[in-house]
Order: C-alpha cells, then sequence, then structure tokens
C-alpha cells in the first residue's frame, strides 16, 4: 500500500528550502512515507519595509502557520529563534531536532576577526541583541564600531562584505551551515561575548494538533536535551515580555563532570543597542524533565534580570 505524499509547507528562501529539504529526508526515514515540498509566499518575503515595522520575523512563521490551519500542508519546518514564544492550540511542536551550532559568527573583510576590526569598522546587523553586545564589548575594550542596520537574506548580507561595503557582518552560524557557507565566516563569536538569540540554531517542526499520528511519528525526530533549553531560553523571553526582536540573548546549556550530566545552566542578557549597559545573569538547576520545569528555569532567570532592571533597557516597550 502506498500512502499519499505528506506535504511540507516551506519558504522559498534558500535557507528554508535547505533546512526543509533536511527535515524532509529524515521525515521520510521514520514515516517510511514520501514527503513533498510545498512553497509558501509570505509577506515578508515580498515586503521591501523593514522587518521591524510589519512585526519582526515572525510574519515568515504567520503564512507557514496559516497554510497548516487551512490544512493546504502537513507539517512545516520553521527556524526556532524566529517563533514566536506564543502557541496557537490548533497546533502542536511536535518535534525540536537536535541543536546545531548556536553561536553567532563574523564574516568580515580580509580575514579579520571581531576583536582585529579597526577603529570606525562598519558592522552590519539589524538585530538589536547583537548591536547590545558587539557594542558593550567594543566599549569595554577601546574599540570603536559602527553598527549598520541591513536585511536581507544570508547571500545579501554576505554580499556587502564581498561588495565593499561594509567590514563586516553577523550572522548565525547554524544558517551558513545549512546553505554550505561555513567557510565564509572569519570569526566564531564567543558566547561569552555574545549570547545567541533564545532558540539559535535549532528547528521546529509543526503540525496540526489534531492531526496526532502525524505528531506522534514526527515526535521521532525530537531531540529531549534540545527541547527542555530551548523551552528554558524561550520561558525567559517570554517572561521578560520580550519579543523575537528584542535586545535579548539566552542559551542554555548542560554541565557536565565528566560523562555525568548534573545540571541545566541557563544564561540570558539584555541590554541596550549602544552598548552602554548589559544585564547578564545565569542560572542553574536540575536538567528539566518536563515542559514546566524548563519553563520554570527560565521564569526564575527572568525573575532575577528583571530585578536588576532588564524592563528599562528593552526600549520600545512601555514600562
Ligand atoms: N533572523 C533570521 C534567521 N532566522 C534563522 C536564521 C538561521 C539561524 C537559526 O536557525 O538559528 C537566521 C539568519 C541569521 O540570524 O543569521
Amino acid at each position: 500500500m502506498t500512502e499519499r505524499a505528506l506535504r511540507l509547507g516551506t519558504r522559498r528562501s534558500k535557507l528554508a528550502m535547505a533546512q526543509s529539504g533536511q527535515v524532509a529526508e529524515a521525515v521520510r526515514q521514520v514515516t517510511g512515507r514520501p514527503v513533498e515540498l510545498v512553497e509558501i509566499t509570505t509577506y515578508g518575503d515580498t515586503s521591501r519595509e523593514h522587518l521591524a515595522q510589519i512585526g519582526g520575523t515572525g510574519v515568515f512563521v504567520a503564512a507557514l502557520r496559516d497554510a497548516l490551519l487551512r490544512d493546504e500542508v502537513d507539517f512545516a519546518v520553521h527556524s526556532l529563534k524566529d517563533l514566536p514564544t506564543t502557541q496557537p492550540d490548533e497546533l502542536v511542536l511536535a518535534a525540536v531536532p537536535r541543536r546545531e551550532d548556536p553561536r553567532d559568527v563574523l564574516i568580515a573583510r580580509d580575514g579579520l576577526t571581531f576583536a582585529g576590526l579597526p577603529d570606525g569598522a562598519r558592522v552590519g546587523t539589524g538585530s538589536p541583541r547583537r548591536m547590545a553586545q558587539l557594542n558593550a564589548y567594543a566599549r569595554s575594550h577601546g574599540m570603536t564600531i559602527q553598527t549598520v542596520p541591513i536585511r536581507g537574506n544570508i547571500d545579501t548580507r554576505i554580499g556587502y562584505v564581498h561588495k565593499g561595503e561594509l567590514d563586516a557582518v553577523v550572522l548565525a552560524a547554524a544558517g551558513l551551515s545549512r546553505i554550505g557557507r561555513t567557510d565564509e565566516v572569519t570569526d566564531f563569536l564567543s558566547v561569552d561575548t555574545v549570547l545567541p538569540a533564545p532558540g539559535q540554531g535549532a528547528l521546529a517542526i509543526e503540525c496540526a494538533a489534531h492531526n496526532a499520528s502525524l505528531a506522534a511519528a514526527l515526535a521521532e525526530l525530537d531531540d529531549p536535551f534540545t527541547r527542555a533549553a530551548v523551552t528554558a531560553e524561550r520561558s525567559l523571553l517570554a517572561a521578560l515580555e520580550a519579543g523575537c526582536s528584542a535586545p535579548v540573548g539566552a542559551l542554555a546549556d548542560l554541565l557536565a563532570d565528566g560523562q555525568i550530566v548534573k545540571e541545566m545552566r541557563l544564561r540570558g542578557v539584555v541590554g541596550t543597542t549602544d552598548g552602554s549597559t548589559l544585564v547578564q545573569l545565569s542560572t542553574t538547576g536540575p536538567v528539566p524533565e518536563t515542559e514546566t520545569q524548563a519553563m520554570a528555569l527560565g521564569r526564575e532567570l527572568a525573575v532575577e534580570m528583571l530585578a536588576k532592571g532588564a524592563a528599562g533597557l528593552m526600549g520600545e516597550r512601555a514600562l
């Protein structure tokens, strides 16, 4: 008996096609069913307005979710860091596969590292989180850099450096790796310098909540540690009442003693985009075994960060 192909809704960008293609292959293997890619054009792909003005990267997610809700596709793959922290009741995060390198990287002219950038270097990034942390590092190391807001897909961003319009751009390692362009990287930024976005480097596989058999099949691709980590990171973001374009970084990892995993550590940062103030804190707790426990870790850190004035650093919001 041949079952009908599973329809995977995807954006048409090179990154989306790469990550959907990789997940499609994994889904074929665990379900034994064919998977076909269904291209969805989103408002964010066609609009020339700045992403921040049209509501951040959530616009990319919204169109894929609409296609799921209308049953035009069976499942979708998102970059987890682009997902809003609120989950619609009709949809489930069926799987969060094992996360790739969560770090941000620098792509600079002449093979330059971040610490090696000359004074006045023009560094492209539209991310308030990256701006805040890069500017904070520069200030504390006696450097002066100029952050320049940019947008566009990964190739466009790298192009600013190749064409000599910018000295460097900052991107996520995971995206470059998925489209096979890691060779462009001139500096992998330590997470001690730039804490990544909550969920960075992880994918989210989403399907309709009523499709329980598909959700169960997709769940085979879930990595419990990645899920616990990104759940804690996103719970921190939600408890700070911040969105995906807020100057908030978060990263959860496991602390091990030799081979034995002891605890989960969650680090968080929030700052002003000029880097003059950063609130940076970390907490540790038992490795979460449930979603509730992972969320509690994130909320706990948020409470501490708010007590240190985090809310006042997040701009845009009414206080
Ligand atoms: N904001 C855009 C975006 N959303 C997801 C990725 C790729 C990295 C990931 O999946 O975390 C990127 C590009 C980037 O930040 O360089």
